[in-house]
């Protein structure tokens, strides 16, 4: 029998051929996919998310995989009421002993698009405009899910030997925290048990060139409730004469940064892992403009002036955002009210080497020291709602190898090592429960905007992200039968020198 890298040459090509020459019925299934308005953060849209899950593990079943679909139970909206959470994916398919197992983690929910927030074309309809597919979901995450089924597609339709076993692990509640995943991975310890590498793809490169990610924040997420009383007030009738909770709130907020983004809070950096010399010098060679990143944010100036400085702030230190306030008065128009329960949102991006544990424990005490010399009569309640950790993975791992020995390939250059700002819990919680090693891969480019309006992928990130996890495939396969080998002649070895001494 050849090894599986023997015709990798010939094959590649035919692979990125049939790619090139299916890439309008790629975009079809985009467009196909894109049409699902698969919302998870409201309810409305919740019978449209089950139907995008659904259509995915149908698109998964004509690979010829086995899927299986995970009730994930019941979702407790605020009010009350309860609805269905959307099933999440588990399937496969091949599992040759002698193959390397990659299993691909992706949602295929979406955040919330209107028309009406700003978007220049109708979110749920892609839209080529100047090479660019605009719609929800084209880069976060429905363009990569699909690139990666599209790239099994091809060996599948070009009659090739797939050259590894693949997983899939598709869910459908990503957007809003991904709740149930980590008790869902806890309850299928068994599905992990052969897989060797795990895949995400649900970020974004830094700049015009290709890049593959080895770290991302994490994130701990507070609330900060200040309470009253039980109703609101007139402000021209109790004005003056109570304790306001929004007062003591913004000045709790206030408390948390300054001006120049650092952090306030007593010992909050102490963990913070210290800069070598080494990492400093990673930086240096970073493909990174910054004036393009600025014209991409749409903001004036940044809080630093170097390169460095900027990549280092948002990728290894931490750094303190207030998003909203819940119960203060946001609408338009000048209402006189004066709220009486208001809530202060504000989340600690974390870095290695910190301690979930002790931020929560120095957040509070910091809180209730500066509400205290307040004297106010208020109620004050902190609570930590997300505690995501960092996650950091050793580039010289071979799937890292792998990947850039595939970008090389398909887009003729090195790719910068990066690190994302941002959260991908699970990337995290599957490296310490799976003990497996994780990767991720962007195929989107810097300015693609997630989350963001005007949402998209370009058609060519789309088509060579295709090809690069078509490559991707045969190098793994490459590295792993290598490392096999490897350690096949190690054992052998073993086994001479234990006879050779008994
Ligand atoms: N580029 C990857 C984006 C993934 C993402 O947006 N993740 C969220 C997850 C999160 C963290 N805390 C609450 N949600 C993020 O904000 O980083
Ligand atoms: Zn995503
Ligand atoms: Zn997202």
């Amino acid at each position: 029998m050849l090894p599986l890298h023997a015709n990798a040459a010939t094959k590649l090509e035919d692979l990125f051929q049939h790619i090139d020459a299916h890439q309008d019925d790629f975009v079809q299934s985009l467009k196909d996919w894109v049409a699902v308005p698969s919302d998870s953060s409201d309810p409305r849209f919740r019978e449209q998310l089950i139907r995008m899950v659904q259509m995915t593990a149908e698109r998964i079943r004509t690979l010829g995989a086995t899927v299986q679909l995970v009730d994930m139970g019941l979702e407790t909206l605020h009010g009350g009421q309860t609805i269905q959470f959307p099933p999440a994916i588990l399937a496969q398919l091949g599992n040759s002993t002698d193959k390397a197992t990659v299993c691909f983690y992706g949602h295929v929910d979406v955040q919330p698009a209107k028309k009406e927030d700003g978007w220049k074309t109708d979110p749920y309809t892609i839209t080529e405009i100047n090479g660019n597919l605009y719609g929800r979901g084209a880069t976060d995450n429905k363009g990569p899910v699909l690139a990666w089924i599209h790239a099994i597609d091809t060996y599948i339709a070009l009659q090739k030997t797939i050259p590894v076993n693949l997983k899939f692990i598709i869910e459908g509640v990503e957007e809003t925290g991904s709740p149930g995943l980590e008790e869902l991975l806890k309850g299928h310890e068994e599905f992990f048990s052969d897989v060797d590498y795990i895949v995400i793809s649900d970020n974004v490169w830094l700049s015009r060139k290709p890049a593959l990610t080895y770290g991302t924040r994490g994130n701990a997420y507070f609330f900060v409730e200040v309470e009253s009383g039980k109703k609101d007030l007139h402000s021209g009738t109790f004005g003056g004469i109570i304790h306001e909770s929004m007062r003591d709130l913004v000045y709790l907020l206030a408390s948390l940064a300054d001006t120049a983004g650092h952090i306030l809070i007593p010992g909050i950096y102490d963990d913070v892992a210290p800069l070598t010399e080494e990492e400093s010098k990673l930086y240096e060679s970073i493909d990174f403009d910054m004036e393009e990143h600025k014209n991409n944010t749409e903001v004036n100036t940044f809080l630093y002036n170097t390169k460095e400085e900027i990549l280092q702030h948002m990728w290894r230190y931490p750094s303190l955002s207030i998003h909203g306030i819940e119960g203060a008065f946001a609408g338009v128009g000048t209402k006189t009210v004066i709220p009486s329960k208001v809530i202060g949102k504000f989340s600690i991006r974390q870095v290695p080497n910190m301690k979930i544990p002790v931020v929560e424990k120095l957040v509070k005490k910091h809180l209730e020291d500066v509400f205290a010399k307040l004297n106010s009569p208020n109620k004050l309640k902190v609570s930590l709602e997300i505690g995501a950790m960092p996650w950091v993975a050793n580039v010289d791992d071979p799937q890292y190898e792998a990947a850039r020995t595939a970008i090389r390939k398909v887009f003729g250059v090195t790719p910068d090592m990066i690190r994302d700002g941002s959260t991908i819990p699970l990337a995290r919680t599957f490296q310490d429960l799976t003990k497996k090693k994780v990767i991720m891969i962007p195929i989107g480019g810097a300015d693609d905007g997630e989350h963001s309006q005007n949402e998209k992928i370009s058609r060519s990130n789309y088509i060579q992200g295709t090809k690069l996890f078509a490559s991707f495939f045969l190098e793994l396969a490459k590295l792993h039968e290598d490392l096999q080998k490897k350690s096949n002649s190690n054992q052998v070895k073993i086994s001479q020198r234990i006879r050779s001494q008994t």
